[in-house]
């Protein structure tokens, strides 16, 4: 039916609102089955789960699997967890989308000294705490959702440091509302993600190079637009990307539509591709390099 992903810095009131929501979803109306997938699921203990990047990718995996054992259209799952990086939080949604279920992102969001005064005190509550070298590491590569993102879309917002979280909370309310709501095909204001060939195909591993890719073919039309900005419309004599990658050869002027349009083809001729047993990039300098070349073969035949 759908799944919901908590993200929030190291303890910022993540499993309270998980627990709040899901209290709200059973209350609600529809009374859906609800599931919290977290850690403690798994018997995980923190520290050892974010000890190393070995040991985090091993606890995001078992998340993934679990999650993508149990996306069902008859349930509600929320995965309590840091779900901090980008990239995975687009891997869950490819997730969400392979099952045709709906999808959102309930945010936590807590200023870091708060975080950290809570981890504290959960000594004295005889909780386990982080220890401060996990969370300052933690708290240093959070990566903040943006409801730009199709999938940090949408996006429901919590202050807990900021009068609590409980089942009225606003943003819990919304995100009730917005999972239990009938589809009304006319204002469209639920999102039924829609499963596609490529992502009925597209492995979890697999998950990562379109994510790798997305955000390599947009690096290099910020460095082609940028570049042409600071040209002020005079002549470019081929846009240096750095890091050992070919130069982008633009004779003219390139608008941000055509670049964008570019770019959406070659995302989706490298999809088919890869459908056709051809792996899609793996790596940002794999993925960038083949759009450079396909962008010097298109622009260069205009
Ligand atoms: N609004 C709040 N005000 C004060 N303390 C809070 C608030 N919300 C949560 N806490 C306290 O902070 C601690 C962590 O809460 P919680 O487990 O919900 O956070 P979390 O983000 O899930 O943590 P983790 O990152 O370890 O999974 C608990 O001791 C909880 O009582």
């Amino acid at each position: 039916m759908a799944l919901v992903v908590i993200c929030g810095q190291p303890c910022s009131g993540k499993s309270t609102t998980a627990l709040c929501l899901s209290e709200a979803l059973r209350e609600s109306e529809f009374k859906p089955a609800v599931r919290i997938i977290d850690e403690a699921s798994f018997h995980l203990d923190r520290n050892q789960s974010y000890a190393d990047m070995p040991s985090e990718k091993n606890l995001r995996g078992v998340l993934r699997s679990e999650v993508d054992r149990s996306c069902s259209k008859d349930s509600i799952i929320i995965v309590d967890s840091l779900n901090n990086i980008k990239g995975y939080r687009y891997e869950l949604w490819c997730l969400a989308r392979a099952s045709g279920i709906r999808y959102c992102v309930v945010f936590c969001d807590v200023e870091e000294t708060h975080c950290r005064k809570w981890n504290e005190d959960r000594g004295e509550k005889g909780e386990p705490s982080y220890n401060e070298k996990i969370f300052n590491d933690l708290v240093r590569r959070f990566e903040r959702p943006d409801r730009r993102n199709r999938w940090d879309s949408p996006l429901f917002e919590l202050w807990p440091s900021k009068g609590g979280v409980d089942k009225s909370s606003p943003a819990i309310l919304e995100a009730v509302s917005y999972l239990t709501k009938r589809v009304d095909s006319k204002t469209r204001d639920v999102k039924i993600l829609q499963p596609t060939i490529a992502t009925q195909t597209t492995r979890s591993s697999e998950a990562n190079s379109l994510y790798e890719m997305d955000r390599a073919t947009q690096e290099v039309i910020n460095a082609i637009v940028g570049a042409q900005s600071q040209a002020l419309g005079g002549p470019i004599n081929g846009i240096s990307l750095g890091g050992g990658l070919p130069s982008v050869d633009v004779s003219r002027p390139v608008g941000l539509p055509e670049l964008r349009r570019l770019r959406r083809t070659f995302i989706k001729l490298t999809g088919q591709t890869s459908l056709s047993g051809r792996p899609p990039p793996s790596d940002a300098y794999s993925a960038k390099r083949m759009f450079v070349d396909y962008l010097n073969r298109e622009l260069g035949s205009s």
